[in-house]
């Protein structure tokens, strides 16, 4: 087990400070110490007040834990004051520790100054020396460097000056510029930049200690700087996507329990996991009769979060995300809106192929294909909550996936499509008849499905329905999604 160390103040609000910096280290599978500098009151709103330690109970706190347990990597947060400051760096030379992150909280949110004039000078006289990498933001980069910063030659400049305080590494965070967010790593020779779309969120309170505690987490489970800051990066852009509002100010980027554990169980299949699914999961499905699927080429141009939000107006009772051409980055981005707008509707949302994106965005399930990670494998990374459909072309394909796990199977082509250049030969309605009736489980016609076959579909016994042009593709998309619905439940 991977051990990591904060050093830092106590968030009462619990969004930034060792809080967050401990949800970040479990969120990665490290194991989480803390030794507290100073405790705030603060929320939402703004920070009323703060205690700091006494400098040698903070010396005592680090011996405790470092003589004892030890730490892989350490960051520090909140400093407080020039005492602190130094009672840290002399532990941290005393342990000879070197995975060290600095965070030089010195500029809240606000733009309020967090550190008096002398300990911007043990810091930059004492720690930064001690450091592998600092983390500022652009305030805390004008103050250790003196400068003004307001464009990219600036954020070198500066960053050089910074470097020249003795740290192995620099990391400028460019949240604050405008435009994309971009990070500027600084290793004494180069500068790197790290991109990600700006998230258009309030709740941006801790983001600079997530960033830090996920860079210590990967320090920590052995990664190299360079290898470990793309990483903290897409855990923050994931953190801020998944946030949600608390409190009336800004709330605290979300730490998504168990984000790497579970792409770690992708590859390490974790032991002890519920291999089996819970009965819930089938009847989570009952009475959605139209399973709308994207298809953004076949969408006239609309966005898929348009034709998604209209085929939900007509009654669509689960939305696939099927994009096979689409970027990860544009998968978890509209996927997390899909997921939002599906559960505004108390509809169900499922994404195709793609597990790593399904639980990055918390759908409510994958759908897999016969060519896809296997059943049981599946099952035991997303869990037994999640719902698993399958791909099925005959009736034997349908039994195994049903033994092996699914919740539900995708049977088809139903009828000839160009939809899918892969799909097999037309199966035809007699088959669809045979597997509902092999299965105990949902089972949904998919293939060439339109409004002037779809009481045919439903002759065959099925659940429902799963279409793409038909919808998708329709002039109309509600009035489309509507006329199925209709046909579904008995209507002409
Ligand atoms: C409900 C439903 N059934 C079948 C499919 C087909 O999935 P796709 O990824 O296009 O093809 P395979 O991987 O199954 O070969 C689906 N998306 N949804
Ligand atoms: C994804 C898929 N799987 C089997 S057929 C098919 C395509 C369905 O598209 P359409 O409803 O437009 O025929
Ligand atoms: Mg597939």
């Amino acid at each position: 087990m991977k051990k990591a160390l904060t050093i830092a103040g106590s968030d009462s609000g619990g969004g930034a400070g060792i809080q967050a910096d401990l949800k970040t280290f479990s969120a990665f599978g490290v194991y989480g110490m803390s030794v507290i500098t100073a405790v705030t009151s603060q929320n939402t709103l703004g920070v009323s007040g703060f205690r700091a330690m006494p400098a040698d109970f903070v010396g005592q706190q680090m011996s405790d834990v470092l003589s004892d347990i030890g730490a892989d990597a350490t960051k520090t947060g909140m400093l407080a004051n020039a005492d602190i400051i130094c009672e840290v760096a002399e532990k941290i030379r005393e342990f000879k520790h070197e995975n060290l992150v600095v965070d030089p909280v010195m500029v809240a949110t606000s733009g309020d100054r967090l550190m008096e004039p002398e300990a911007e000078k043990a810091l930059k006289d004492k720690l930064l020396p001690l450091a592998l990498v600092v983390t500022p933001n652009i305030a805390e980069a004008e103050v250790l460097s003196g400068i003004r910063i307001a464009n990219r030659e600036d954020v070198e400049k500066a960053a050089q000056i910074i470097y020249g305080w003795g740290p192995k590494g620099v990391i400028i965070k460019g949240g604050h510029l405008s435009g994309e967010a971009v990070d500027y790593y600084y290793d004494g020779k180069e500068i790197y930049e790290y991109r990600s779309p700006r998230v258009d969120t309030k709740n941006t309170h801790g983001t600079g200690c997530t960033f830090s505690a996920a860079l210590a987490a990967c320090l920590a489970l052995g990664m190299p700087l360079k290898k470990a800051i793309p990483i903290a990066k897409d855990y923050l852009y994931l953190a801020l996507l998944n946030a949600d509002s608390l409190g009336a100010g800004h709330g605290p980027t979300n730490h998504l329990a168990g984000y790497f554990d579970h792409l770690t169980k992708a590859i390490r299949p974790a032991k002890g996991l519920p291999a089996a699914k819970t009965e819930s999961n089938s009847r989570k499905l009952t009475g959605r009769k139209l399973y709308v699927i994207t298809g953004q080429e076949f969408a006239k141009g609309r966005p898929v979060t348009e034709v998604v939000s209209q085929a939900l107006a007509g009654g669509a009772g689960i939305i696939q995300l099927r994009e096979k051409k689409w970027t990860t980055r544009q998968l978890v981005e509209v996927g997390r809106e899909l997921q939002r707008l599906a559960r505004e509707n108390n509809a169900l949302f499922i994404v195709n192929d793609r597990i790593d994106v399904a639980l990055a965005v918390d759908a409510d399930g994958v759908h897999l294909g016969q060519d896809d990670m296997p059943v049981r494998m599946a099952r035991r990374v997303i869990g037994p909550d999640m719902i698993l459909g399958i791909s099925a072309e005959t009736v034997e394909e349908a039994l195994t996936a049903e033994k092996e796990g699914a919740d539900y199977i995708g049977f088809g082509p139903v009828f000839h499509t160009d939809t899918k250049p892969d799909a097999g030969t037309a199966r035809g309605l007699e088959l669809l008849a045979q597997v509902k009736k092999a299965v105990s489980i949902p089972v949904y016609g998919i293939g060439g499905i339109k409004l002037d076959n779809a009481a045919e579909v439903l002759s065959a016994g099925v659940d429902g329905v799963a279409v793409i042009t038909a919808v998708v593709g329709a002039d109309d998309i509600t009035l489309a999604a509507q006329k199925f619905i209709h046909i579904m439940e008995g209507g002409r």
